[in-house]
């Protein structure tokens, strides 16, 4: 049985994990014993090891796995696998090929408490918002389904008869490679384009959130895709770089911070590979005197606080027009103080722990620095045992509210990814705009103003990739999203993604004679 312990506790429609009877999915009791690589359509260990590492559950401290960090050969293996499969796979009708997303999703949607639950226990997030995940998951698959079947070239005439035409061919075996705070969705959005162009996929999870791609893995192999069409490799940066180094891999896409970005850069340009990469950021969110203070407000909690922060699109430098800094900031911070932090099982909290000690100690490091640096903090920034036993080794802070801001403390510079949000005030459209873009990331903004012309005037001169009016931190798969800047490159969602996932080849056909130059 993979998840081993007592009975199942929440909802009925909740199936258990398969196979086997039913899981243990409660806080404080689950356990992973399978084998966390796929490979050819099933689980196995992998043949080769650069290490082990643990999983944890955030909410306890507690190792919920520990697993072998896959060698080269074990990536040779993986890649060998995901070859055969896209053989079969990029001969099948983009309409086949729809039908079995559409299955996947339908799986995932059926699956929806399992997977949302085990994503929970991984990675702390509340089930409440873990679902949302699940939710912006299967939609992105039914997204590409929808579209593989409409995937076309060009027909271009030319003179006396002769015409050209284009194919959209995919590129062969594409590795993910994916940060810890989204990992069945980042698993999602990038293997639903890569999957619906003709691609195969080996995944490469965060080695903190080694758990869920595994349920993604078999429901695709429920679905009906080949054996080795989706392989799962665990194992940190050594794995990585046996990937994106290997000469049959066509293309990396890779979720994460901007230093690893870079160094994945570098391989793809020794093997000259297409990359997309999805990096941090620290995005402004601006707040008009002339807003709905109320639609504000909760913006700005979705900016900063969910998956207790650990979001790369976060607004966390939040101007606010001088008019109304004092009304916004009072209603953020009792806004703030009523978040319910806890057991991220529980159906009433909505702010689990931090992925790891480490991690929230960094993010503690950050307030003090920010206090040092002359911010007031008022509320949180500390340190949060809850009153169950169970949860007292867990990684907990309160959200924060840092006040007294300058756009030079390192609060306001660097990317924290904890729930920490900066308020900053601010006089001028003009001035705020120059503010707001006064950084070396781009990969999110918002704006709240009721005036419908200024808020598309400072959209258009934002320099970041994913931008919200009136609203913040939604994810529609219809839409693009990626950065501007160091925030990276390439996208995901949306139409354009078909791009970063398929070559085109031009066929150019002669109707008469060749006129020769010799
Ligand atoms: N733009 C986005 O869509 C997006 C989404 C989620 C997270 N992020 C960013 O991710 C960061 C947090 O995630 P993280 O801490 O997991 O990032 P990270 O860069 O430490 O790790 C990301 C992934 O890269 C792997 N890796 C590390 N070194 C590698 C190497 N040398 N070669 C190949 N792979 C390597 C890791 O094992 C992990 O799977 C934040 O900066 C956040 O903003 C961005
Ligand atoms: N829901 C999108 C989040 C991606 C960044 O962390």
């Amino acid at each position: 049985m993979f998840f081993r312990g007592g009975l199942v506790a929440f909802s009925p429609c909740v199936r258990a994990l398969r196979p086997g009877p039913v899981a243990a999915m409660n806080t404080g009791s689950f356990v992973v014993s399978q084998p966390l690589n796929y490979r050819g359509g099933a689980r196995v260990e992998p043949v080769d090891a650069s290490g082990t590492e643990k999983a944890f559950e955030p909410a306890t401290g507690r190792v919920i796995a520990t697993f072998a960090c896959s060698g080269e050969k074990e990536v040779n293996l993986a890649v060998q696998d995901a070859k055969a499969a896209f053989k079969i796979w990029s001969q099948k009708s983009g309409m086949e090929r729809c039908r079995v997303l559409l299955e996947a999703a339908r799986i995932i949607r059926e699956r929806r408490d399992e997977i949302a639950t085990v994503e929970t226990i991984n990675n702390g997030k509340s089930i409440f918002e873990a679902r949302w995940d699940v939710d912006t998951s299967w939609q992105c698959l039914e997204y590409y389904a929808g579209l593989a079947g409409s995937m076309a070239g060009e027909h271009i005439q030319l003179p006396g008869g002769s015409f050209g035409y284009t194919r959209r061919e995919p590129l062969g075996v594409c590795v993910g490679i994916g940060a810890w705070n989204y990992p069945f969705q980042i698993a999602c959005w990038k293997s639903a384009p890569a999957l619906a162009c003709g691609n195969a996929m080996i995944f490469k999870p965060s080695p903190f959130t080694p758990v869920s791609v595994l349920l993604l893995a078999e429901i695709y192999t429920e679905a009906g895709v080949p054996p080795g069409l989706f392989n799962v490799v665990q194992g940190g940066a050594a794995t990585g770089q046996f990937l994106c180094l290997h000469r049959d891999v066509a293309k990396v896409s890779f979720t994460g911070s901007v230093p690893t970005g870079s160094k994945i850069m570098e391989m793809a340009a020794k093997g000259i590979k297409p990359i997309t990469l999805e990096l941090g950021g620290k995005s402004p969110l601006i707040i008009f005197s002339d807003c709905d203070l109320e639609n504000a407000v909760k913006g700005a909690l979705m900016a900063n606080f969910l998956t207790q922060g650990e979001v790369c699109c976060n607004g966390t430098r939040v101007f606010v027009q001088k008019e109304i800094l004092e009304k916004f900031t009072k209603e953020v911070v009792k806004r703030t103080q009523g978040i319910k932090i806890g057991d991220p099982l529980l159906e009433g909290t909505r702010m689990g722990p931090l992925i790891n000690r480490p991690h929230l100690e960094r993010v503690l490091g950050f307030i003090k620095l920010a206090k040092e640096q002359g911010a007031k903090v008022l509320c949180g920034g500390d340190v949060y045992v809850p009153e169950d036993p169970k949860l007292k080794d867990g990684y907990y802070m309160r959200p924060c509210v840092l006040t007294d801001c300058r756009d030079d403390m390192t609060c306001v510079r660097e990317e924290i990814f904890g729930p920490v949000m900066s308020i900053l005030s601010f006089d001028t459209e003009a001035e705020v705009l120059e503010r707001a873009n006064n950084t070396t990331f781009g990969l999110a903004a918002g704006v709240f103003t009721r005036d419908i012309q200024r808020a598309h005037r400072v959209v258009a001169g934002l320099q970041a990739g994913m931008c919200f009016i009136n609203n913040y931190n939604v994810s529609p798969v219809e839409l693009p999203f990626g950065g501007y800047k160091k925030s990276g490159f390439g996208r995901e969602n949306g139409r354009v993604t078909v791009e970063y996932y398929s070559q085109l080849k031009t066929v150019c056909v002669e109707m008469g004679d060749v006129e020769s130059a010799f």
